[in-house]
């Protein structure tokens, strides 16, 4: 290995939170050096204190420091003579001073935290924002959950004790620098012990760092299998498939503790560990020292106090480093989550100025998800303002992703599609996309008041109180809203749960209302609804004809009697087009479904 990988590789933490915070990280190294130099002088001074203090003759003594001796001709040199009260005042200078220092670290260090998260968390955010729905549907929801919401925590608790770990690991070299420049014999035999016992520390850091990021790998898994079970909850319940299912969440759950439970070891083998290999180095260090090699007593005690110091500090770089790799794995999801946006990220281009939506041209187009087959192939049809089409045809024929192709969430893999005449490469698909509205078959319901619902949190003013009382009166839900008890501040809950089938499509139509749309899209739902409410809809459907371009993915055959034009669609292709009565005359498989659902 070069020397550069062995640096990358020792230094990669490091160089990852470098990345983010750039040179500000060596402020706070410089602020921890100063935070330690000042404690170590303000120590080094109780030896001449002491010296001072036993000679009685305090100020005629001549206390001696060997080679920190600068500190008392500095002293002296400022005017200060060295008795045991400007000894005194001098100390309480430095610890002063290293009292302001510390707390301008601690909170520069807070500081760096949030804006390190925050940039964390945003750069998430914007990567899901941006990643285009085709490269979506291919990812592992549960991991993109899991990240987003506990792995991003981990984050926050790997930078603290990361740079916890950066700021002792300084105070170390610090104390030991001073312990060395006192006595380097002594410095030197310690340094050994310490280095011995940090390869059996290192090996303890592997095995955690391994069982983290493992832990991380199954939380995703777990996580997405949870999701599921809250999301199928009415299902499971009713077929009393909860019990198997929540066997594979327990085996799940008895993995991530496993490996817990094994961090868990490793740290109790630090804690319990730590201390006494220490104390036997320092031990063994003192006899050598004393015995062998003899020294200056003052020049060992300050060595002593400052290695005291020192050892406090591996004892702290050792425990809190422990902390980092164990929560390490966060970050490693974080900046996984985040490639993988960027690589799905979608290409918004083209300009936002095409004028009001005139018409939606296909011409021979084909659709396949990447590595699969075709999954749409010639497709040619044209869309008019306010016209309303329809899409038929079996279950998995190829309608939904035909619909999502017209609406620039997937992009073609062959053949044309034009906007108002101009190539689909120069629309700017978020402007497009912002004048749809798509009522999906599983309506959408945030759990929040009707209001917020179909205004998407808009201010209540005046102006969009009217708008949505506009909205829900087009939609059919005058009557819905004002016979509840908190009226249009009415909770929805979660999915909607306090509202019926039928109103919750009423509640997403009155949405797309509010929002002055001009092409909406009803994935109809292929759940049979009562039969007031299919009326309400459909009549709802029928009051939209030719105000707005709608385009039906229809099950109920009787929603499309009046429609424009109907495309039938079977394998990924038109197989023939035309009004009600023309189909109905023409084509045998649809006169066949038609029976089949007798009207
Ligand atoms: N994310 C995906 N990856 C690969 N294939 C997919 C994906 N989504 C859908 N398909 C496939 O594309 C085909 C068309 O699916 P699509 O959802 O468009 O059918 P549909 O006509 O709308 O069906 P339904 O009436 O049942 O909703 C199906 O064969 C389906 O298996």
């Amino acid at each position: 290995m070069n020397i550069k990988g062995i640096i990358q590789k020792n230094f990669k933490y490091f160089f990852f939170f470098f990345s983010y915070l750039r040179f500000k990280i060596f402020v706070l190294i410089l602020l921890s050096l100063l935070v330690g130099l000042l404690d170590g002088f303000g120590l080094a001074l109780f030896i001449p204190l002491f010296q001072v203090a036993v000679d009685d003759s305090s100020s005629q003594s001549n206390p001696e420091l060997g080679q920190m001796d600068f500190l008392l001709d500095f002293m002296n040199s400022i005017g200060f003579s060295l008795s045991i009260s400007n000894i005194l005042l001098f100390m309480t200078i430095l610890f002063i001073s290293k009292g302001v220092f510390k707390f301008w670290d601690s909170y520069y260090k807070v500081s760096l935290q949030i804006f390190f998260v925050k940039k964390l968390r945003f750069q998430m955010l914007r990567g899901l924002e941006n990643v285009s729905y085709q490269n979506f549907v291919g990812m592992d929801a549960g991991r993109i959950q899991n990240t987003l919401s506990a792995e991003v925590y981990k984050v926050t608790a790997s930078f603290i004790s990361y740079f916890n770990t950066l700021q002792y690991a300084v105070l170390l070299v610090v104390y030991m620098g001073l312990a060395f420049f006192s006595n380097w014999q002594f410095a030197i035999l310690v340094s050994i012990g310490g280095f011995i016992s940090n390869l059996f520390f290192k090996m303890l850091f592997r095995r955690t760092e391994a069982a983290s990021i493992s832990i991380s790998n199954k939380g995703h898994h777990f996580q997405s299998f949870l999701i599921q079970a809250v999301q199928h909850f009415k299902y499971l319940k009713a077929t009393s498939y909860f019990r198997r299912y929540k066997r594979k969440l327990i085996d799940q759950i008895d993995e991530i503790e496993n490996l817990q439970q094994r961090i868990g070891l490793y740290n109790s083998l630090l804690n319990g560990l730590r201390e006494p290999i220490v104390l036997v180095i320092v031990i063994l260090v003192i006899l050598i020292q004393v015995n062998l090699l003899g020294g200056a007593l003052a020049s060992i005690l300050l060595s002593l106090m400052f290695f005291y110091r020192a050892l406090n500090y591996v004892i702290s770089v050792q425990s809190s480093w422990q902390t980092f790799i164990s929560q390490f794995g966060g970050i490693v999801s974080s900046t996984e989550i985040i490639e993988l946006f960027e690589k799905g990220e979608e290409e918004i281009k083209g300009s936002s100025d095409f004028g009001k939506l005139d018409s939606i041209v296909l011409t021979d187009v084909a659709f396949g998800f990447q590595d699969g087959a075709e999954i749409l192939s010639n497709i040619d049809l044209t869309i008019n303002k306010n016209e309303t089409i329809a899409f038929v045809g079996p279950s998995g024929s190829g309608k939904t992703t035909l619909v999502n192709l017209i609406v620039g969430l997937f992009d073609q893999v062959g053949g044309e599609i034009h906007v108002n005449g101009l190539s689909r490469s120069s629309v700017n698909m978020l402007e497009l996309r912002s004048r749809v509205g798509y009522i999906t078959q599983e309506p959408v319901i945030f759990n929040d008041s009707i209001f917020n619902n179909v205004t998407f949190w808009a201010e209540k003013s005046p102006t969009n109180l009217a708008q949505f009382w506009k909205a829900i009166e087009m939609a059919n839900l005058v009557e819905f809203v004002n016979e509840l008890p908190e009226g249009e501040e009415m909770i929805l809950g979660d999915n909607g749960v306090k509202a019926s089938g039928g109103q919750k499509q009423r509640i997403s139509i009155a949405r797309e209302l509010y929002k002055e749309v001009e092409i909406i899209v009803f994935d109809e739902a292929t759940s049979a609804l009562d039969s007031d409410s299919e009326k309400i809809i459909q009549e709802n459907i029928n009051s939209l004809q030719g105000k707005y371009t709608i385009i039906l993915i229809a099950h109920r055959l009787s929603t499309i009697k009046n429609v424009d034009k109907i495309y039938l669609i079977d394998k990924g292709r038109i197989k023939s087009s035309g009004d009600f009565e023309q189909l109905f005359s023409s084509d045998v498989n649809f006169r066949r479904m038609v029976q089949l659902q007798e009207f």
